[in-house]
């Protein structure tokens, strides 16, 4: 598409969001767009349930080769897991717009559709070489559908959210259909919002917008996402019950320890029925939950980012300070 046919919105200046939005959550009839909604190595995984592909680090990113391999795991389901170290964020960055657009290319093809799940964080920052040249000509914005992992429960336009976030560092600067871009209804409370996301997630599972899994789970077709220094991921943190969640879609948190305190997230069912994950991790401070992960580091409990295991492909981008314990 042509960047000058592009749509694009202004940043958000007021409380008032580009996405137009309900004052109340609309009633499941309501159509779905106007809802609110460096050198090679090979590591071995202490992980029981995942299988471990190959590290390659590199400058150039094009060029590493990985091994693959699959293994059982305890559901009998088999996750493909790869790990990628580059030799910096940016070339994290390039290799994950690489990534991201071939799927996208490869979904459309398939089914017509890419439906596209982020975090916030600094996931968002990592995605800026795919609204530069060559991506943001070849890929075929138009047939996408854009969704939060979790959110936090504040206006669209507080700097805590991670709408505007995105919206800030990526979605002003893709043409993507306004219709296609299913924010939280940030009018509502976290229960509510938790409730009405679920809905809006069924509601495109029935329009065949969002593919399941053979349980029924919406099976997203990628899922970017970042993690926190302490192993979380989404708004799933160490140690909280919403970890064990099996039977929801979309729960909320009210006491999240990182604030703000209030959320909603994807429950780890979603997220591990997804087709595609990709974890992206760049920095020192995360160095400790990649160890425990992927190498031999231990912590006193299980970390929310050992519990990702989706049915498809697990791939791992890390820069080197975020491998500097492996
Ligand atoms: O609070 C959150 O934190 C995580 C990790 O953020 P990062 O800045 O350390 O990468 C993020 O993935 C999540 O979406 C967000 O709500």
């Amino acid at each position: 598409m042509a960047s000058s046919s592009r749509t694009l919105s202004a940043p958000l200046r007021t409380r008032t969001p580009p996405i137009p939005l309900p004052s109340r959550s609309p009633p499941s009839w309501i159509p779905v767009s106007n809802r609110s909604f460096g050198a090679s190595s090979l590591l071995s995984s202490t992980q029981p349930n995942n299988s471990i592909s190959a590290i390659a680090a590199t400058h150039n990113p094009q060029k590493f080769s990985c091994l693959k391999t699959k293994a059982s795991t305890s559901a009998n389901m088999a996750t493909e897991k790869k790990v990628q170290v580059f030799d910096s964020e940016e070339a994290l960055s390039v290799a994950l717009a690489k990534y991201t657009a071939d799927l996208s290319e490869n979904f459309i093809k398939q089914k017509g559709s890419f439906t596209v799940v982020v975090s916030g964080g600094s996931l968002i920052k990592s995605l800026r070489k795919l609204v530069e040249a060559p991506y943001i000509d070849s890929i075929d914005w138009s047939k996408w559908h854009m969704f939060w992992v979790d959110e936090r429960v504040v206006p669209k336009d507080h700097p805590d959210s991670n709408y505007l976030l995105a919206f800030n560092g990526f979605l002003s600067k893709v043409p993507i259909p306004p219709g296609n871009i299913y924010a939280i209804n940030d009018a509502l409370s976290a229960e509510a919002a938790a409730d009405d996301y679920e809905t809006c997630i069924k509601h495109l599972v029935h329009n065949g917008i969002i593919s399941t899994s053979e349980t029924g789970i919406p099976k997203f077709d990628v899922m970017l996402l970042g993690m926190g220094p302490d192993g979380h991921v989404a708004s799933l943190f160490p140690g909280h019950p919403l970890l064990q969640e099996k039977n929801k879609w979309v729960t909320f948190i009210k006491e999240s320890p990182k604030p703000p305190p209030e959320r909603i997230t994807f429950t780890f069912p979603v997220i591990n029925s997804s087709a595609n994950i990709a974890l992206v991790v760049a920095g020192a401070g995360k160095a400790h939950p990649v160890h425990v992960s992927l190498g031999n580091g231990q912590d006193s409990e299980v970390l929310p980012v050992q519990m990702v295991s989706p049915e498809g492909e697990l791939t791992w981008f890390l820069d080197k300070d975020a491998a500097s314990k492996l």
